[in-house]
């Protein structure tokens, strides 16, 4: 509520001479100059000085100077205007301030017999501005009944001798107390009142005890100060707005001086009473004037009430009344002096909504208002949080790549790492054990083979035995590893089928979570992860076969060199010694047949699972028509199944049902007579795949460089295929290229593989390429994204191009492996 400074209104009031005066013929020491200025001891108009007969023109010096004093004051009444004038002018507006919610007082302020009382209290002929202030109130509550509740109550209280007394019931001295409304008296009882003839009886009734005694100046001098307040209730009948404010009308004794009163013994002590309480409200008007802020109202019970009026929350007016007689000189001076101070006082106006005079029940009603409406506050704040919450959540949906955040999906991201990473490595043991299984079978079957040609060789029967016994210990030491690992392996396929039951689940629950569209991308990546895994085992496993059987094949080929010196050297010995024999003859010239260069690769037979023989069909029927001992050899030709899917391990990986496929017992690798060995490929090779038909294409047997998974493991993460199914899939590329889980190469080499798979496609799936740098040089130059720094915007629209759309599963082998500039 903005708060309003103004002015205390000061107004002057002239009495008329009275008897005394008239009788005492003194002189007018006022002279009104006009409605708010007055000159107060001016010059007489026939104060002429005559010396000798003749006007002089200076003053007779025996005479005291004139002040001459001008004043002016908010209103100077003089003394033919009546209490009438005073109200009309200055308290009508009151009653109005008064109604609009603002305390208000009135004192009038005065030497004795100055006319204080005439002017608040006036007579029946002419009636104070009490009476006329109330019946105004009154009239202006009765024109707002209909708006307006009113209850009207007042107080009638003198303070004498500094004891305040309750005049309408004759009882006191009442104590004074303070609290955050100001001064309070306590047990005071309001009165109240309907009419202004009401208050006037109780007017009458309070002056009849008032404490009044005939001074000089005053036949019927008030010996105190008379404080007569109205407190107003006013209750807004539409709004139930209350308000509570007090119209005080305070009429002071006599602010003449004690020895003016010529008082002796209790009049003396009265008089020093008034004297001190005036003093004090003296100090407090003078400390006002100037502004100070520690103002002495507790110096006195009379400025502790007018505590309010003077400097507090109120609209004061206060009338000086003085008498224009010489006989008043002094205290009509100091009146003046005093109400020119008082003129300067400031008060700060608030409206009054509220005060604590209100009865308890009022406040009891009011806070359970106030707590209804709490609650009501309370329940609705619910709603709209729940709104709040419920808007949240579908803009969330709607926009569900927005509500992505990395922290939501760190948590995320470390589970599925975990789960995965437990998946690999425990695929890593159980493949790992296959391979060795393998390869330990392998080295078996290559052993006794070389075993079987150095005992058809060997002269020497004893070396042989001696030989044959170690062979016979190294290969009892293979079986027990052998055995060893068969029995492991079981225990390790369930490991692994336990890890993907965990695989499972996790998805389950990525499908049930609102991430789980980036999720979903994320646990692809992660299973392309595992084949990637599995493609290096692979590998690692191939290359250990490789290394074997290039070194049997080295022992072999020394072997067949000696053996062919031995034969040329025995053919020709028996050739001089005249004993060979046709059958021999036959025997070495079939030989020399087989021997010699032809240009044509030997021949080699695909297989139903892709295996490759190593011996044609034709060399084993002339091996058989020969009936030689060297066919006794190839009848030995032992050859090694590992599996259907050839030297690749095959404890296989489902990555869409984590099934495990392996369908050869576990004894998998298993050393069969009559079994051809498989060539290995030329490692210059790139076979591409129709992945169209993956189902029933063949195996492939290259080997392959591991980094290709990753590049397929990227190709599939951002392929059309997998981005396409979201509603905003730029933002999910975006997303993955800023992700620490997704690195920038990878991305690379990604786009790289995609064009090479694109190139692919113009070949049939059985073309293979015999050196494929010269392509991918190409398809590099080709391919901006990859010979300059990538950025992601122009990596995503790579992608997004539809370049890897049905794009072939393309296998590229070590030496044929591109190398992205970076
Ligand atoms: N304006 C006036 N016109 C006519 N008579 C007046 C006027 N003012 C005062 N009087 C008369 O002067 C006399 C003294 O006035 P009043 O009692 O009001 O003085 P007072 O200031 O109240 O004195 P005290 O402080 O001693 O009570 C009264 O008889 C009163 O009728």
């Amino acid at each position: 509520m903005p708060a309003e400074q103004t002015n205390i209104k000061v107004v002057v009031r002239v009495r008329p001479y009275n008897k005394r005066e008239q009788e005492q013929n003194q002189r007018c020491i006022i002279k009104v100059m006009d409605s708010s200025a007055l000159l107060f001891d001016p010059d007489e108009e026939d104060d002429e000085f005559f010396f000798q007969g003749s006007k002089q023109q200076y003053r007779d010096i025996s005479k005291r100077m004139n002040k001459k004093l001008s004043m002016d004051f908010d209103r100077v009444f003089d003394t033919e205007n009546s209490n009438q004038d005073i109200f009309t002018e200055c308290t009508a507006p009151l009653v109005d301030s008064a109604l609009n919610g603002y305390n208000c007082s009135v004192f009038v302020y005065g030497a004795t017999g100055a006319g204080k009382t005439f002017t608040m209290l006036g007579s029946d002929s002419c009636p104070g501005l009490t009476f006329l202030t109330m019946r105004d109130l009154f009239e202006k509550i009765e024109a707002q009944q209909d708006v307006r509740k009113f209850e009207v109550g007042v107080s009638y209280l003198e303070v004498y001798n500094e004891h305040v007394m309750n005049l309408l019931t004759k009882t006191g001295p009442l104590k004074l107390r303070e609290d955050s409304n100001g001064v309070v008296v306590s047990g005071l009882v309001l009165t109240p009142i309907h009419s202004a003839e009401e208050l006037l009886r109780l007017l009458e009734l309070g002056n009849a005890n008032r404490t009044q005694h005939p001074t000089d100046a005053n036949a019927e001098s008030s010996r105190s100060h008379a404080i007569f307040q109205v407190h107003i209730r006013m209750t807004d009948r539409k709004t139930g707005t209350k308000r509570t404010v007090k119209l005080s009308m305070i009429d002071l004794a006599g602010s003449e001086r004690a020895a003016s009163t010529k008082g002796i013994g209790m009049r003396f002590k009265e008089g020093a009473s008034i004297n001190k309480s005036l003093l004090a409200l003296g100090n407090c008007i003078n400390k006002l004037a100037d502004g100070l802020k520690h103002i002495p109202y507790r110096d006195s019970n009379l400025t502790r009430i007018l505590k309010d009026s003077l400097g507090g929350n109120c609209r004061t007016l206060m009338v000086a009344n003085v008498s224009m007689s010489s006989l008043t000189y002094e205290d009509t001076y100091n009146t003046l002096k005093y109400a020119s101070r008082a003129k300067k006082i400031r008060t700060t106006l608030r409206q009054n909504v509220l005060k604590t005079n209100m009865p308890k029940e009022f406040y009891v009603k009011k806070v359970t208002e106030v707590m209804t409406e709490n609650e009501r506050l309370v329940e609705r704040n619910k709603q709209m949080e729940a709104k709040l919450l419920k808007f949240e959540r579908d803009t969330a949906s709607h926009n569900n790549i927005v509500s992505y955040d990395a922290q939501a999906l760190k948590p995320w991201y470390s589970k599925i790492d975990a789960v995965y990473a437990s998946v690999i490595k425990t695929q890593e043991y159980a493949i790992g054990i296959r391979s060795r299984i393998k390869n330990l079978s392998y080295r078996q079957t290559m052993k006794k083979d070389l075993e079987e040609y150095r005992k058809l060789l060997s002269l020497d029967q004893r070396l042989f035995q001696e030989d044959y016994v170690r062979f016979q210990s190294y290969i009892a030491k293979l079986t027990t590893q052998y055995e060893q690992h068969i029995e492991e392996l079981p225990r390790w396929r369930t490991k692994l089928q336990d890890a993907y039951k965990d695989v499972e689940k996790l998805k389950r629950e990525v499908r049930g979570s609102k991430h789980r569209e980036i999720l979903s991308i994320y646990l692809r990546s992660k299973d392309l992860e595992v084949q990637l895994s599995k493609q290096n085992i692979n590998s690692n496993h191939l290359s250990a076969i490789n290394m074997e059987l290039n070194e049997n094949s080295n022992q072999l080929r020394k072997s067949y060199r000696t053996a062919c010196e031995v034969l040329h050297q025995t053919y020709d010995s028996l050739q001089e010694t005249q004993k060979l024999t046709p059958e021999i003859q036959m025997l070495y010239e079939r030989l020399l047949r087989k021997v010699r260069f032809t240009e044509n690769e030997p021949s080699s037979t695909s297989t139903q699972d892709g295996d490759v023989l190593l011996a044609s069909k034709e060399e084993d029927e002339e091996r058989v028509a020969a009936g030689a001992n060297l066919s006794g050899i190839a009848k030995k030709r032992t050859r090694l199944r590992c599996s259907t899917s050839g030297d690749h391990l095959d404890l296989e990986l489902d990555t869409e049902s984590y099934e495990d496929t392996d369908s050869d017992g576990g004894g998998g690798c298993t050393v069969e007579e009559e079994q051809p060995f498989k060539k290995p490929r030329n490692l210059n090779e790139t076979r591409v795949i129709n992945t169209a038909t993956p189902s029933t294409a063949p195996k492939s047997t290259t080997i392959t460089k591991s980094r290709n998974i990753s590049h397929r493991l990227v190709a599939d993460i951002l392929s059309e295929q997998n981005v396409s199914g979201v509603k905003d899939k730029e933002k999910i590329k975006q997303a993955l290229l800023k992700s620490n889980n997704f690195s920038a190469n990878s991305l690379q080499r990604t786009v790289a593989a995609a064009a090479l798979q694109k190139e692919n496609l113009k070949h049939n799936s059985n073309y293979v390429r015999k050196s494929p740098r010269a392509l991918i040089a190409k398809t590099l130059s080709g391919t901006s994204a990859l010979t300059r720094k990538v950025t992601p915007s122009r990596l995503a629209g790579t992608i997004g191009s539809g370049a890897m759309k049905e794009a072939p599963l393309v296998r590229i082998n070590r030496a044929a492996s591109f190398r992205v500039k970076k």
